[in-house]
């Protein structure tokens, strides 16, 4: 709760596809604060990953779990924030991920066109995280890349250990000319001091109204587009050909055929592959693996044992440009330690 206001406040961690907002946001959950905050997170994709991603902490996590983010995220987060509003001082501050492909205009309105919202919650500050080494190509091809830039109050240029300094210094220089005011800081797997990003006070409406002047108005994000529900759905209003599919196992993956090929894909389609997050289970394999890649930045760890009450299934969930899923697909299903046997 905020004294001076008895408003509880609100966080956005925005920023572009894999650039570091889960990695933050499990910083925020696992330093010792003493602060409890109430997650909310912008699920993406068929499959649920992102929540899974997320450490376990005491906090609690709400899935928003819409395909279209600019036309059904308000009414999702209109209804889990009033929820948590009734509960208001049990926790100290709400945090909300929004999906790497969103433009966050429509979180942030929520929290200043929605009367009940509005008198009990104040956005304190909108964190963007941008990812050094890919910044520079995603604000060239995606403008949400460039409004999440554009509305940040703090800017962490992540990744630090993947350029060099005059590459940090173009990206910087890059974000400095879209948004003037923004504060800058460099990270490395986002270790930011929490200092930095909460309890801020930083957004500011007069200058988001300067780059946006019909943030406030209600007619903003209507675009009149069809939420047909293909296997194959387009996320990005922008990009028609940016997409996503996930893939499921029942039958664990042998890992010796799994690693060779993550790789490959990884190196094959890593231009147009934005995204990859798998959960995978190994056969005799107590623990989850966790795969994800951006690009070609391929990174595997073992997280959590498998709980005993949970399914040992494996899914993965790809975001890109024209990614040939029957291919991807078909080497997917290849990776299972059993083949079935009509296969
Ligand atoms: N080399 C390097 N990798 C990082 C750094 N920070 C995060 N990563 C890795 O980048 C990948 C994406 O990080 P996430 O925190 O999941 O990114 P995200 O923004 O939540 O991704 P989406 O929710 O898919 O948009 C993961 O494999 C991280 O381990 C960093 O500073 N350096």
């Amino acid at each position: 709760m905020d004294m001076a206001t008895d408003k509880t406040p609100v966080t956005v961690l925005t920023g572009y596809l894999g650039a570091g907002k889960t990695t933050l946001l499990n910083r925020i959950l696992t330093e010792n604060h003493g602060r409890k905050y109430a997650v909310i997170v912008n699920e993406f994709g068929e499959v649920g990953i992102d929540n899974d991603l997320i450490v376990d902490a005491d906090e609690e996590v709400f899935e928003m779990n819409n395909g279209c983010i600019c036309c059904t995220v308000r009414g999702d987060l209109i209804r889990i924030l009033s929820g948590l509003m009734k509960r208001a001082g049990q926790f100290d501050g709400i945090i909300v991920e929004t999906t790497g492909l969103a433009d966050p205009a429509p979180v942030a309105q929520t929290f200043f066109v929605d009367e009940d919202i509005a008198a009990r919650t104040r956005l304190d500050a909108i964190v963007t995280v941008a990812d050094a080494r890919h910044l520079t190509d995603e604000l060239g091809r995606a403008p949400e890349a460039q409004e999440q830039i554009a509305f940040g109050d703090i800017v962490l240029v992540n990744k630090t250990d993947l350029v060099g300094e005059d590459d940090l210094a173009a990206v910087e220089a890059r974000i400095r000319r879209i948004n003037p005011t923004a504060q800058i800081v460099r990270t490395q797997r986002a270790d930011v001091p929490l200092e930095t990003i909460l309890g801020r006070h930083a957004f500011d409406l007069d200058r988001i109204l300067e780059n946006a002047p019909d943030f406030l108005g209600e007619d903003h994000h209507h675009h009149g587009h069809d939420h047909h529900h293909h296997h194959h759905h387009d996320v990005n209003r922008h990009d028609e050909h940016v997409s996503s599919f996930s893939l499921v196992s029942e039958e664990p993956l042998d890992p010796e055929k799994f690693f060779p090929w993550v790789q490959t894909i990884t190196q094959e389609f890593g231009i147009d592959l934005l995204r990859m997050k798998g959960i995978v289970a190994f056969p005799d394999d107590p623990k989850r693996y966790v795969a994800q890649a951006v690009h070609m930045m391929l990174e595997g760890d073992h997280s959590r044992p498998w709980r005993q009450d949970e399914p040992r299934v494996s899914r993965m969930v790809f975001i890109g440009r024209n990614l040939p899923r029957d291919i991807i697909e078909d080497g997917f299903f290849k990776c299972r330690a059993k083949q079935p046997a009509h296969a």
